[in-house]
């Protein structure tokens, strides 16, 4: 049975109650009150082994509090529960010192296990007070249960220096979140570079990466510096890890077991303080078992995996994320715009193959090129039907570009696999994606004229009603 004494503050009594069962079910003494000051008033004189606190409490905010619990019980660990569930309240209970965040609601089982922990790890995991708190400069937007993971992940990554590895399709956001490591982690001050491996020819990454001196090679005029010297004291973020070549890849490895490379064509080995986080959107498993890549440089790298996962799978971030890129627009002073609610239903039904970008693109399209203040459902329609709608290329339309969209729509599902297979069940995938904004945009061209669209279609009045239903489009007629 587990002991000790831990004080609980909430102000709602339904929480009170069921922390009040479960924690003394598992044998903790337990306080509890709806208030700070009473939290403080124990706190202070000694009281309890573990705070459980809500954020929002009626005399004062949890995260005010919170650098006081620290000045004088700076061992005292902290759990803070919120309902806010953003990237700011992770990092915000992060800086102030919180061992835990949690988001409402929470699994009574975690809890418990995450209070053992705490207990049994005496010494605090409190983060230093940042002082600066960038409370309009939100970096990533979602509050989805899989963000608030990868949140809570981050927020206790921040003080530390591992090694991470971002994987996620094309557009979900790793950059950002290898960004956001980085301006809100220790080495905050220090600079941030990033190096894109599919970017650069394969035979120049070596020395893009260490540097080179002069004469190293037919070109190399002067001497000049990798990334890993610019990104001293701060991080360096390698994208597309996965092109990485063979001997770049070994490279790699060795600077990253001995902490020290020679730059191409150098002798002397020059020391290295720089924190590594690296991004995939290939299969990096996939690469090794094709022999592509290093397994033991793999292990090295995803010593901490963050999995991001593709927009598709958390459509409820899709509102938040429309809000936040019609806002970026205004600020950039473009119109600002009101979007219906059934607009931002189709939004939420669309795939998203090109994920948080392609969205963003399409809102600063939106933004940019409508004369209408309202965005409404039919125009979403239309644009998620038109070509128009995948990452930006500028040709023109005339039949050979058609087919090149074609190839480029079919290379989303076969390209990226090197020399392996996609996943199966490719027909029905595909048929799918293409399924839903081709009736879409035949109800649009049709004003919602069922008979109509299964004419323009060519199919059965009947099979074009099952589709409607089992794809859940919602017709709207227009009577123009
Ligand atoms: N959670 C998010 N909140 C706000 N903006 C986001 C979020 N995720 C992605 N974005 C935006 O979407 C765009 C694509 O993100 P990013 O470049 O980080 O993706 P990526 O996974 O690194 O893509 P690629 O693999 O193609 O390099 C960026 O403009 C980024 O600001």
């Amino acid at each position: 049975m587990a002991t000790g004494s831990i004080l609980v503050a909430d102000d709602d009594s339904a929480i009170r109650t069921v922390l009040n069962q479960a924690l003394s079910r598992a044998g903790y003494e337990v306080r509890l009150t709806s208030n700070a000051a009473t939290l403080w008033r124990w706190v202070a004189q000694g009281d309890g082994d573990l705070v459980i606190t809500d954020v929002i409490m009626p005399d004062e905010n949890a995260f005010d509090l919170l650098p006081r619990i620290k000045k004088v019980r700076p061992e005292l660990p902290v759990i803070v529960m919120s309902a806010q569930n953003t990237f700011m309240t992770a990092i915000r209970a992060s800086e102030r010192g919180a061992y835990e965040y949690l988001p409402k609601p929470f699994d009574l089982k975690e809890l418990i296990s995450i209070i053992g922990r705490a207990l049994a790890e005496p010494k605090t995991r409190a983060l230093a007070a940042s002082g600066d708190d960038n409370g309009d400069n939100i970096p990533l937007v979602g509050r989805s249960p899989a963000m608030q993971e990868i949140y809570r992940v981050l927020a206790r990554l921040m003080q530390t220096d591992l090694t991470v590895m971002i994987a996620g399709e094309s557009g979900t956001g790793k950059e950002l979140v290898a960004r956001a490591l980085h301006d809100y982690g220790k080495r905050r001050a220090g600079p941030f570079v990033a190096i894109n491996m599919a970017a650069i020819p394969r035979d120049l990454i070596e020395s893009e990466l260490f540097g080179h001196e002069k004469g190293a090679f037919t070109g190399a005029a002067s001497r000049s510096a990798g990334r890993f010297e610019q990104a001293e004291g701060g991080t360096l973020f390698l994208d597309e890890i996965g092109d990485m070549p063979m001997d770049a890849q070994t490279r790699l490895l060795r600077v990253l077991q001995q902490g020290e490379y020679t730059t191409v064509g150098g002798r002397t080995p020059i020391k290295t303080d720089v924190r590594i986080v690296a991004a995939s959107n290939k299969d990096l498993r996939q690469l090794i078992n094709q022999g592509l890549f290093r397994e033991d440089l793999f292990f090295r790298l995803n010593v901490v995996p963050i999995r991001l996962p593709p927009l598709r799978e958390r459509t409820e971030d899709v509102p938040d994320l429309v809000r936040h890129f019609f806002l970026q627009a205004e600020k950039q002073g473009l119109p600002s715009k009101q979007i219906e609610q059934a607009a931002v239903e189709r939004l939420k039904r669309y795939r998203w193959p090109g994920n948080v970008r392609e969205l963003e693109n399409l809102v600063r399209r939106l933004a940019a090129l409508y004369p209408q203040d309202v965005i409404t459902a039919n125009l979403i329609d239309q644009e998620l039907s038109t070509p128009a709608s995948a990452p930006a290329e500028s040709e023109t339309s005339d039949e050979d570009d058609l087919s090149g969209s074609v190839e480029r729509f079919l290379n989303k599902y076969f390209g990226g696999y090197g020399d392996a297979l996609p996943p199966p069940g490719l027909y029905h995938r595909i048929l799918k994606e293409v399924e839903y904004p081709l009736i879409g945009a035949a109800l649009a061209a049709t004003r919602g004229n069922q008979i109509k669209a299964a004419e323009l279609l060519g199919v059965n009045r009947n099979t074009l009603r099952k589709k409607i239903r089992d794809l859940d489009i919602q017709v709207i007629r227009s009577s123009r």
